[in-house]
């Protein structure tokens, strides 16, 4: 692309960040609240709020408080919310058989939430390791995650999870042919509306730690995730996986970790043009709650700087542990 600047003096790019009214008329990309999916944390019980240690500020709350959130984010003018369950480790086991119970936890809240608070966009992760004894997104047999009968189960989930009202289905296993099969068996079963954001691009990251924490896989899993999550070092196998979801049916895609794999983000929505969400995940959220809370960084700028960036990056949303706090800024301040 040429640049037809004129040389200095007559180009003096600072006359464009001169005054803060300056610098938002001509921002590039700006954050708002319809850009947010705000993860929220399930458990057992009645009027439950359990801190996450390793998340400053994240809770898991009960089936009964749930909707209370919904109700919150709602308010606020999030689009959409995401549950994740804090499974009774008595109930993990091999075969994950949990995953479809219709009674399991995120079945439940997602009826409560769209009996109480009707207008908010429910998503549901289908994977299996918040209900496998082994911590693995798919079946162990001979410690080795088999993918086709996998699959098997990914689709009995997906479906318990449409039944039970869930919106969105966030495929987050990372098998191979799990879009195919889940979107054959919503159009069978009546559920064309079902939307899939199929976490695409999901790496095997270390920025996974605290959410593990928070749903209490932390000591569950055995080994690593390394034969189906993707290697840190790999962009071109990015676009072969979006490419793979897209084809067999996925509408929106996502890439994880968010921010150390920006570019990638760029890469997908300039090759596909499709609704591209990053995950920022609780790694990335981990880090700037404890710089914060050290008065190492400035919390809140460097909330806001991090979620600017994917919207720089291409991205047309976000899921992120700061939602219900930077919609609650917006709602406030405005940005
Ligand atoms: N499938 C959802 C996740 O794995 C979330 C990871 C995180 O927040 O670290």
């Amino acid at each position: 692309m040429p640049h037809p600047t004129a040389p200095f003096p007559m180009t003096r790019p600072r006359r464009l960040r001169q005054a803060d009214w300056m610098r938002r008329l001509v921002r590039e990309t700006t954050l708002g609240v319809d850009d947010l999916i705000w993860p929220i944390f399930v458990t057992d019980g009645v009027d439950q709020r359990q801190p996450v240690a390793s998340m400053p500020g994240v809770e898991r709350v009960s089936v009964d408080l749930v909707a209370e959130k919904a109700n919150e984010a709602a308010g606020l003018g999030i689009p959409c919310i995401a549950l994740f369950p804090y499974t009774d480790p008595d109930v993990k086991t091999p075969g994950a058989e949990e995953a479809w119970n219709p009674e399991n936890l995120v079945n439940r809240a997602t009826r409560e939430i769209k009996k109480q608070v009707p207008d908010i966009g429910v998503m549901l992760d289908v994977a299996l390791d918040p209900y496998n004894s082994d911590g693995h997104d798919g079946i162990v047999r001979d410690g080795v995650v088999v993918n086709d009968e996998s699959l098997m189960a990914l689709q009995q989930q997906a479906l318990a999870h449409a039944e039970a009202g869930a919106d969105i289905l966030g495929p987050s296993d990372m098998m191979d042919g799990r879009i195919a099969i889940i979107r054959q068996a919503l159009e069978q079963n009546d559920f064309p509306d079902v939307t899939i954001l199929s976490y695409a691009a999901k790496y095997a990251s270390a920025f996974y730690g605290p959410f593990r924490d928070a749903v209490g896989a932390t000591g569950a899993l055995k080994g690593d995730k390394k034969t189906y999550q993707m290697d840190p070092g790999n962009s071109d196998e990015a676009l072969r996986e979006v490419a793979i979801d897209l084809s067999e049916g996925a509408d929106m895609v996502m890439v994880k970790p968010g921010m150390p794999y920006l570019d990638i983000c760029t890469r997908v929505k300039r090759e596909f043009s499709v609704p591209t969400y990053a995950y920022q995940v609780s790694g990335e959220y981990a880090m700037i709650q404890a710089a914060a809370q050290n008065g190492w960084i400035d919390g809140r700028a460097a909330m806001l700087e991090s979620l600017s960036a994917f919207k720089r990056a291409g991205c047309d949303g976000i899921l992120t542990y700061f939602a219900k706090d930077v919609a609650t800024l917006i709602a406030e301040e405005g940005l």
